[in-house]
This record gives structure tokens, sequence and C-alpha cells, in this order.
């Protein structure tokens, strides 16, 4: 019943890449080493988006950071910018340094960096160390950083790289507006200099702040203008067109950042032992210990190929769906973070952050009572006020998100609840609004020489994104966390009493929740609860590529083939409905004999042309054929090994697909007469 297809190439490998700088004359002149380079990762040649080196010793400081193998080469320079200056910089003579992906060699020389003072020429050592690395050393090293284990292979610690990185390392926090904006607007609960409620992080509010709607916060809609006029984070909405060497540098609305996350791409990178990666390892029992990263990374694999094609020309929305404390804005922090990395310009728009700076984060205004107790009351299905009050907020931000996405911005991260047919119909109708049709984008351009408006078009999609958790411990834990770090609770003193009213406005949610059957979707269902999780996937075409390495066992949606699939452990399981038995329809459930004897006309056109049959309310082999398609797409593009589990396979075999250049192997193992015949197709 199992099929395995393994391909020759290696494309999905990708180049781990350290970098170091050692110069003891560096610190006593309060410089600190940074990189810039072609990439947007690497700032795209702005200097001030330069990824800081950290310094690892007195006189040595390091980068690293895992380039995608789609990266034909990345260009790159050493810059040095004074401590306490950063805008003010150095940049290394001679030319570029260039770092061929797919390859690991790189020219070592030495930096040199020449000062117009009576400094000279300052030189630096420069050591480069570079691999490639399969995605099983990969996902190894996602795994040891789940178990926290001390690093096996390298010494270095995990690299957070961002181009805010010393304003991050002043403040604790990625984004000096965002900062000031939790710090002065929206109380947020003591959490810990080292906690940010992910939500915070999230796009800001532009409807909000230009439509002149009033916050019942004053010093919100105060602070953010001024914030706006750069009061408060000069840096932020600042646009340079030129780096410091001419150079052409892309207009930047907000700051980049890549992430290369614990674990998945961390330096901290450990060789693969004999012990399978399963999702059933990760642990679950304090916050400080993470969640794991797969799901962001499954979730953006999913998405990700959606950006196949002229990128300039696609655009995608997400929109999140599932009950409170799902890990939607966990999700969505770490989906953003991952499509950034790959490239594509993403944002996240949180609803609940345009609730706060509306409603404030106390909502008895609009509830029954006034008590603080009573929040709760706010997100019930039959509380008018508040469910119009809800869509507004939804509708501000997907008016923002859309308005982003016609301006340029690739992928929108819508993330509320989401939890109605309703709702999501309503956030459709809108994206079709702008999109005239529910692929399309309209935008006028000016057509000199017929001297009237054309439209240039491009697509957009839109996908489903739900979280589903039914482990009640980790609900539990979840809600408390909320409790803990929400702004809705700040001002709330009494924890006992916050659980009680989340507990209450969950169950407010659960009451009206329609899980998503409608448009194309992805689901996570149960990813951390310790049972390995299942994906399942509707109308999502050519997803997967072939980088990601937490998607190697696809089977059908139905229970006989996730039950075959389950002793396999190691790695998560995505259902696939394309994988699905033919539909038989009204003979559903029937043997042929059974079908001769009731059916026997059905049984007579079926013999006729088995090929096209078609069973009455179900399919024929055209149909499963065509439904097919994108399975087969998918399995052409990868370039690790797949386990397909899946239907009509002879009993006990394994049937392993070779596809290399010189076509494709088939090669039969029977799984209980250990003979094994080899035939080429
Ligand atoms: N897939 C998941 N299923 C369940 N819990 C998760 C998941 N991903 C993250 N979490 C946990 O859920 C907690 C609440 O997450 P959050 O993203 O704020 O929820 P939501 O946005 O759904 O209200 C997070 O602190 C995180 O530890
Ligand atoms: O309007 P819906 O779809 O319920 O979603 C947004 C709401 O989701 C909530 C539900 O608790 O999420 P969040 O945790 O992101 O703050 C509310 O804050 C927010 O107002």
């Amino acid at each position: 019943m199992a099929a395995a297809a393994r391909s020759s190439g290696g494309m999905s490998d990708q180049l781990f890449v350290s970098i170091k700088l050692e110069c003891p004359r560096l610190a006593e002149m309060g410089l600190v080493p940074h990189v810039f380079g072609s990439h947007p990762v690497a700032g795209a040649w702005d200097p001030s988006k330069a990824l800081l080196m950290e310094q690892e010793e007195a006189a040595l400081w390091g980068l690293s950071c895992i380039v995608p193998s789609h990266r034909e080469t990345l260009d790159f320079k050493f810059l040095l910018k004074p401590k306490d200056n950063s805008s003010h910089c150095i940049v290394e003579e001679g030319p570029d340094r260039s770092l061929v992906c797919g390859s690991n060699e790189v020219e070592i020389r030495n930096a040199l960096f020449k000062f117009n003072d009576e400094t000279g020429v300052v030189e630096c050592k420069i050591f480069v160390e570079t691999e490639i690395l399969s995605p099983f050393d990969l996902a190894a090293s996602w795994k040891a950083h789940q178990e926290h284990l001390q690093p096996r292979v390298r010494g270095a610690h995990d690299v957070i790289m961002n181009a805010d990185s010393e304003s991050r390392a002043k403040n604790g926090f990625a984004s000096g507006l965002e900062l000031d904006l939790e710090k002065y607007v929206v109380p947020t609960p003591n959490m810990g200099s080292d906690v940010v409620y992910a939500a915070n992080l999230t796009e800001n509010p532009r409807s909000l702040l230009t439509t002149g709607i009033s916050s019942n916060n004053d010093t919100t809609k105060g602070f953010l203008h001024n914030s706006i006029k750069g009061d408060a984070s000069p840096n932020l909405y600042a646009s340079e067109n030129k780096g410091a060497d001419g150079r052409h540098v892309p207009p930047q609305e907000e700051q980049r950042a890549i992430f290369v996350d614990r674990g998945v791409g961390s330096p901290e990178f450990a060789r693969p032992t004999n012990e399978t990666i399963s999702m059933s390892n990760i642990k679950f029992d304090s916050e400080a210990k993470d969640m794991p990263a797969a799901e962001g990374a499954v979730a953006a694999a999913a998405v990700a190929d959606q950006m196949y094609g002229p990128k300039e020309d696609r655009k995608l929305a997400i929109v999140l769906v599932g009950l409170p404390a799902r890990g939607k804005t966990f999700t969505a922090a770490k989906l953003t973070r991952y499509l950034r990395w790959l490239g594509h310009e993403t944002k996240h728009f949180n609803v609940g952050k345009y609730r706060r700076l509306k409603h404030g984060i106390n909502q008895t205004s609009l509830s029954a009572s006034n008590s603080v107790e009573q929040t709760a009351d706010f997100f019930r299905g039959d509380n008018k006020e508040g469910v119009e009050a809800r869509n507004e907020v939804a509708a501000l931000a997907m008016e923002d998100m859309l308005s982003w996405m016609q301006e340029g911005g690739q992928v929108g991260i819508f993330d509320a609840t989401n939890s109605t047919r309703n709702r999501r119909n309503m956030l459709m109708k809108m994206a079709e609004g702008k999109c005239k049709s529910p692929k399309l984008i309209i935008v006028p351009i000016m057509n000199i020489n017929r001297k009237r408006r054309t439209y240039k078009a491009y697509s957009c999609t839109i996908i489903f994104l739900e979280t589903i958790c039914n482990d009640q411990n980790v609900l539990e834990r979840n809600m408390r966390l909320k409790v803990q770090r929400s702004p809705d609770y700040a001002e709330q003193t009494d924890f006992e009493a916050g659980v009680r009213d989340f507990k209450e406005r969950l169950a407010y949610y659960e009451k009206v929740y329609e899980p998503v059957e409608e448009g194309s979707y992805v689901k996570m269902i149960d990813m951390v609860s310790g049972t390995g999780g299942q994906l399942q996937i509707n109308d999502i075409s050519g997803y997967l590529p072939g980088r990601i390495v937490f998607f190697l066992i696809w089977t059908s949606t139905l229970q006989r083939s996730i039950l075959t699939a389950q002793p396999i452990i190691g790695f998560p399981k995505i259902q696939w409905r394309a994988l699905d038995e033919i539909n038989a329809g009204i003979c559903d459930g029937m043997t042929y004999d059974e079908i001769k004897k009731i059916k026997p006309e059905e049984y007579e056109s079926r013999s006729k042309d088995k090929l096209r049959y078609r069973y009455p309310r179900g399919e024929s082999y055209l149909d499963v054929i065509q439904r097919l398609e994108p399975v087969i797409i998918e399995l052409e593009r990868q370039r690790a090994p797949v386990v397909v589990i899946s239907h009509q396979i002879p009993l006990h075999t394994i049937i392993e697909i070779q596809m290399g250049v010189a076509g494709v192997q088939e090669k039969r193992y029977k799984l209980m007469d250990a003979v094994n015949s080899t035939a080429g197709i």
C-alpha cells in the first residue's frame, strides 16, 4: 500500500554560512562590524539595514546564516559602524565578496577599512566557513533545539539576525515604534523582560490612524500621530533610495528582518543520529522552551508555493481561523518571519490590536455590565453590538491589508478568529471587491498610446489557515498564558478572575464556531499535542516546496491510509484529499459482485469503459487522474524522499520510484515473501 519516491538531486540543500571577523583594534576604537549585501535579508546594499555581527570574544565577531539553495549568489561586504552612532559607517575597500550557493568555495581575504584621519588603514582577518546542509541536517538541528540539547557540532550560539538588532539589544524588543506603542498605549501585564506579546509586533492599524477614528484611550491617538511624524521611531518610516556607496536601494516600508529560527537554520545544527525525528517528541511544558518552530515552516511550506511564478504578480491573503488560544498569532508570526526570510514582502495584521486601539482593553461599555469580569460579554455571539464592533475592526484591518497588497505587498496574513462562515464570507467579498474576480486584483495604469485607462491584472489567492487543538492540557496552559500576556487583562489584578473571563469568552466563541469547509484551506490539527499532529490540505495546488523538510509523508484523508502511516514516527503526516480512493458514489461499500447483482446496468457500463465510467454521484478514473495532477507535480519537485500512502496499491507492497535523468525506475518490495522485482517504466 505504499510507494516511496526518491530523487537524485540535491536542490533542497541549504548553504550554512559562518562568517568571523577578527581585529583587536575595533573594540578600543568603539567600532562594531556589520555585513551588508545584495539580498534583502542582508539589507539590499542599504547600510542602515546591515546585519550586526555579534561579539564573541574581545577581538572576534561572528555572524551565521542559512542561505536557501535557490539563491544563486549572495554578494556582500563588511562595514564598520561606531557603537554610538549607527548612521555613520565605513565600508571595506575592494570588490564585493561573493557566496555562490550550491558551492562551498569562498574567496577569503582580509578586510581593509580606510580612515581619513591618522588611523589610516585598519586590517581585519576574515574567516568564512560554509557547509552544504541537507534537509536532514536541518531537521536534526531542529530536533536538537526542541530537546534543548547542547550543540553537538558547532559551538556558536543561535542567531537571530535582525536589521535593527542594535536597538533590539538595547530595548529587548524588535522595533522601537512598536515597543513604544505597547509601552505607552496599551498597558501590558508584567511578563518578564524577554517576553513580547506577539500580537503587539503586528502591523499598526493605519486606518485607525488616518480616519481619525477615536480610541477611548486618548494617549494612544496622540502618541500614534507623533510616532508617525517620527518622534518615536525615526527609522521605521524613513525611506532611503541610495546606499552609502550610491547603489540603488529598494524602498522599504519597514525594517526587514530575517530570523534564522532557533533550531531550523540554527548554526547549532546537529548531525542526524540514528534516532528518528518525531513531532511527538516535542516537549510542551513551558513557554520558555518555546513552541515547535515547525508549524510556521509547515504552514509556510503549504503556502509558499503559491508564490511561484513572477513574484510581483502574485498576491496571497492568508486568513487565520480558529478559536482563541489555538496558536493563531503564534503561527502567523512564524509564518511572517519565514515568508520574509524566503524573500516575500509579508505583513501580519492582528485584529485584536485594532480592537484594542479602537475600543480599549476593557469592553464593558458594550457589555451588559460594568464589571471588569464581564468583558467576555463583548464576544457573545448574540451580543449584536459586540458582533458589529468586532466585524467593524476586522473590516478595517482587512481594508488595510488589501490596500497594502495593492500597493505592492505580496503576502498579507490576517489574524483573527474568523470563526464563522459569515465573517469569512465578508472577508472574501472584500477581497473580491478589490480583486473584481476571486483570483484577480485590478490596478489601473495609464496606457499612453490609446490615451485611456487600461488595467493590469495580477492574481490574488485566499487561503484559510485553521489551527485546531483538542488537547485539554495544552488549552488550559494556553488560556493561562493568554491571560498572563494579553493586554486585555493588563488591568485585571485577580489572575483567576481573568482566567474565568477568558474561559467564558472562549465558550461564547465555541457556541458559534464553524470550522472551515469552504475554499482553499490548510488545517493544522493538534500540532503540539504530542501525537505528531496532522495537516489537512484542500484545494491548494502545487503546494510544498522541495526545500521544506517537514513534509515527508503524505496520506489520503481516509482512515485506512492514515492508520497505515501511524507506526511511521519521525515525520508529520499530511492528508491530501487528492490522494483519496475513487469515490464510488451510490456503489460505495459494495463489492463488485454486489454491484453486478444490485446495479447490473452500472456494472455493464463500467465493464465497457473503465477509464471514463463515472459512478452515479461519484467519480470516474479520469476524474481521479485530474485531481491527482497537483500531487504528481509536487512529487516531481521534491528533492527528498517522500512516502505516499494511498489506495489501489497491491497489499503488503512498497513501490519505490526513483526519478532520475535516465527515466523512472520502479522497484517493488513484497513485504510478505521478500521477493523483489525491478522494472523500468
Ligand atoms: N498549533 C498550536 N496549537 C495549540 N497551541 C499553540 C499552537 N501554536 C502555538 N501554541 C501556543 O498557544 C499559545 C497561545 O497562542 P496565540 O497565538 O496567542 O493564540 P490565538 O492567537 O489563537 O489566541 C501560545 O503561547 C503558544 O504557546
Ligand atoms: O473578531 P474575531 O474574529 O473574533 O477576532 C479578533 C479577536 O480575536 C481575539 C480573541 O480572543 O484574539 P486575540 O487573542 O488575537 O486578541 C480578540 O482579541 C480579537 O478581538
